[in-house]
């Protein structure tokens, strides 16, 4: 598959100071990635050094093959990023058509005006909308050019339900249409359902990189959870191999196991009293507090 982005060794420090420290990655054409960290991990110093709005201290950034300041490579990119500065004076369809006028092939506006839920809005002043219509305003102007790479810096912040289910519905479709699309979010909920891969950066270092359930299965396991008989004590489960964590709620026993089959067959051959046996998957969340906390 064709590589749309490649970052190799990158760092950029600030003032002696790592924000992004020695990052290797390369991303192929069609896939979406969610990059996830903590508040400070150099998530967003990663994306302004792929879209060439700032320039690693070492290491190299290749988009689309090219420098991601040439002109040629510029017009196969959109980017919604956390501000969207709006003309005071020009009206929603105003300044989408601005923003189309800067590429080669710019989507039609009525389509814009569409997958950003905007078209009630087409007349209003960009600078008299909501929060969340601006950050609307914002995906429409990051999708002007139809672009072969699309960056989203927290997109979601602030949308309502509906407009989110739409938002994601439009990024997916495009990533069917083999656009290659990188985000940063801080709901981890969304990035599970809408990434092909997720990777978790902290403290400038890639931490993780895989599928959501790869991330999941690698850092957490599963867990099994059942109504404990009057005989079963912590000891009786320490002497079961297979058992990660034993966590007591009542009469309910929750235990962490990397493999959670194994372990039920386990707990049957040492006689285990168990009612209401569930066997769960750890989430993005549990995934990502142990990777961010190692
Ligand atoms: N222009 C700058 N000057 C000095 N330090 C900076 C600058 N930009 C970023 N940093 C520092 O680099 C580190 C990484 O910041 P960055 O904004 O990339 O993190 P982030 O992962 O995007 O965080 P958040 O989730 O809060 O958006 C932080 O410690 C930040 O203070």
């Amino acid at each position: 598959m064709a590589v749309a982005i490649q970052l190799d060794n990158v760092s950029k420090s600030f003032k002696g100071k790592k924000a992004v420290d020695s990052l290797s990655l390369t991303i192929e054409q069609g896939t979406v990635v969610a990059l996830l960290g903590p508040n400070g991990a150099g998530k967003t110093t990663t994306v302004s050094m792929i879209l060439g709005l700032q320039q690693p201290t070492t290491g190299s950034v290749k988009l689309l093959g090219g420098d991601p300041r040439e002109i040629s490579v510029r017009d196969r990119i959109g980017a919604m990023l956390q501000e969207v500065s709006v003309v005071d004076s020009l009206k929603v369809a105003e300044t989408i058509n601005l923003f189309r006028s800067y590429y080669t092939k710019p989507l039609p506006l009525d389509r814009l005006l569409k997958v950003s839920n905007l078209e009630g809005e087409r007349n209003k002043l960009a600078s008299a909308l909501s929060g969340g219509q601006q950050r609307r305003l914002g995906f429409a102007i990051a999708l002007a050019g139809d672009p072969d790479v699309l960056f989203l810096d927290e997109p979601t912040v602030g949308m309502d339900v509906s407009s989110r289910q739409l938002f994601w519905e439009t990024v997916r479709a495009m990533a069917g249409r083999g656009r290659t699309i990188v985000l940063t979010t801080h709901y981890l909920e969304e990035a599970d359902s809408v990434a092909d891969r997720i990777v978790v950066i902290n403290n400038g270092k890639l931490v993780a990189d895989g599928t959501p359930s790869e991330i999941k299965a690698g850092t957490n396991g599963r867990v099994i959870s059942f109504t404990a008989g009057s005989s079963v004590t912590t000891e009786l489960l320490r002497a079961i191999p297979g058992i990660d964590d034993i966590e007591w709620s009542q009469n309910r026993v929750m235990l962490k196991s990397a493999d959670t089959d194994r372990l039920l067959i386990n707990l049957v051959k040492y006689g285990i009293e168990m009612r209401d046996i569930e066997i769960m998957s750890g989430g993005l969340e549990e995934a990502f507090q142990t990777l961010v906390n190692k």
